[in-house]
């Protein structure tokens, strides 16, 4: 699931001050955080001990598979042992990609046609949303939420043109979702009365093993192949429609309903409407920067053996564990923790203005703080080299060019300057004093402010990571 902007509340123009306002000098009053029992009645016990009960069980049943999982594990020894943690789309899979381009290039090329399918669903995705505004007759709430969207009110015949002939992309993205994650119920995007601010809401699960399927084309099924067949078909149309999908994200009256509305899709995951033309022209190969920008939400733990194909590392495996970040997996991050050598934790330092979709009452940045604390905390990483990567850089300086005052938004900021390096330099001090303050042990913390759909500058941050790593292994040699 992906998070909700907040833009709608915080435009330049608009004095209302937004919803879920944080105070950074709070961050200890509110941790842990505690069960609100009070004037629970005795229907409301019966049901909350319930869902307790409910929870345990799963947890029994994720806990049983985890016991396998680890077990599995076990028998593959990896050299280097890399963990990524942070909250849901927080860049944890893109620095994976990350990884693998820079240690394992030939794996990471040999994927690119798998990936090819995800950028076709999120560029389906983006259209299928707009096209969502050319509901005619769509029921409309009489008091619209917040995150609500609202259709057009006048539809213009060049409008109604565009959505019968953009309509066939409606199937091809149930298809195309049907096929990345056969096993998931949830794939098919959902079809709301009213529209959601969020374009691309419901993300297809890489638990799915859906690259593997690419790799083992030849020897796939019959079910399998027809879906093959359905990915082909969908390029097929997504390549007949690539004018009509330029003239719709280029038309004014769409234009103007996104800005009237504050939603900004060029900040969302999976952005790819400007690049149409490119992306929709036969013979299209995905570049490392489009599978960079690709959006796949992780369900789950999972683990990832790098065969380092670089001269320095050649024959080494490293193992880089990625999770799924959203509030539900968090409890299945645990036991992973075992002989792990470097933890990577991402705070997307964009998600200021954000909530959560899990929680929409929760802003992103405080709860990447809680998260950030919590894990400095924890005693089972005492002895791992931790390694702070503040990400989403471009789209923090984008949002506060754009006149997005951070303040609105986190309130401690107070009266300090709205520009990108002031930014950053407070937050960078928030997440340092946090560590200082609450790391279970006296290890160094590394801290890199990146972008992690910039491969060239993502490359100097992973070979001080390599440092790291190394040094880490020579200071646990010292110690034998
Ligand atoms: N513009 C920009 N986009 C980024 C950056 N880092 C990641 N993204 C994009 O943000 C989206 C989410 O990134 P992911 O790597 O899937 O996030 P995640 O932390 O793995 O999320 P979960 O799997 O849900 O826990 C993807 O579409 C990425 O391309 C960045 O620094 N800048
Ligand atoms: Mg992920």
């Amino acid at each position: 699931m992906a998070s909700r902007d907040r833009s709608r509340q915080k435009s330049p123009k608009s004095s209302q001050p937004p919803a879920v306002q944080v105070n950074l000098e709070d961050i200890d009053s509110h941790w842990p955080p505690v069960e609100k029992l009070a004037d629970e009645t005795e229907a409301q016990r019966a049901e909350r001990l319930e869902r307790e009960r409910e929870a345990k069980r799963v947890n029994d049943e994720i806990d049983h598979a985890i016991e396998l999982e680890k077990h599995e594990r076990r028998k593959r020894k990896a050299d280097v042992k890399i963990i990524l943690l942070g909250q849901a789309e927080s860049g944890k899979s893109t620095i994976l990609r990350n990884f693998q381009l820079k240690f394992t290039p030939a794996s990471f090329h040999a994927e690119v046609e798998a990936w090819r399918a995800v950028i076709d669903l999120n560029l389906v995705r983006s259209v299928t949303f707009l096209l969502g505004l050319l509901n005619e007759g769509a029921q409309v709430p009489p008091m619209p939420e917040e995150g609500q969207l609202l259709p057009l009110t006048v539809i213009t015949d060049d409008l109604r043109r565009l959505r019968v002939r953009l309509s066939p992309l409606r199937n091809i993205e149930d298809s195309l979702a049907r096929f990345l994650s056969p096993d998931d119920p949830s794939h098919a995007a959902p079809t709301p009365s009213w529209l959601s601010e969020r374009a691309f809401e419901v993300s297809v699960r890489s638990g799915s093993k859906w690259k593997s399927l690419f790799s083992r084309k030849s020897s796939s099924s019959k079910v399998e192949m027809q879906g093959f067949e359905e990915v082909k078909n969908a390029r097929r149309v997504i390549e007949a429609c690539k004018e009509d999908v330029m003239e719709l994200w280029a038309h004014p009256a769409i234009r103007a309903s996104l800005v009237e509305q504050n939603v900004a899709l060029e900040f969302q995951s999976g952005f790819f409407l400007d690049e149409v033309e490119r992306i929709a022209a036969p013979g299209y190969e995905p570049s490392p920067v489009d599978v960079l920008k690709a959006r796949i939400q992780t369900v789950g733990v999972e683990e990832h053996l790098l065969k380092m194909e670089t001269s320095a590392e050649l024959g080494q495996q490293w193992a880089i564990i990625d999770v799924g970040g959203s509030r539900g997996m968090r409890a299945a991050w645990v036991p992973y923790f075992d002989d792990v050598n470097v933890l990577v934790f991402l705070a997307p330092v964009s998600a200021f203005n954000q909530t959560l979709a899990e929680d929409r009452t929760v802003n992103r940045l405080w709860d990447s703080f809680l998260l950030w604390k919590s894990v400095c905390s924890n005693k089972l990483l005492k002895d791992v080299s931790f390694i702070l990567l503040l990400n989403k850089y471009d789209i923090l300086d984008a949002k506060l060019k754009s006149g997005i005052q951070f303040r609105h938004f986190v309130t401690s900021y107070r009266d300090r300057k709205n520009d990108t390096e002031s930014v950053m330099i407070y937050m960078k001090d928030k997440f340092a004093t946090i560590y200082r303050q609450y790391s279970a042990s006296q290890r160094p913390m590394h801290v890199h402010v990146t972008c992690a759909t910039d491969s060239t500058a993502t490359s100097l941050v992973l070979a001080r990571i390599r440092e790291v790593i190394f040094t880490g292994n020579f200071e646990r040699a010292d110690l034998l």
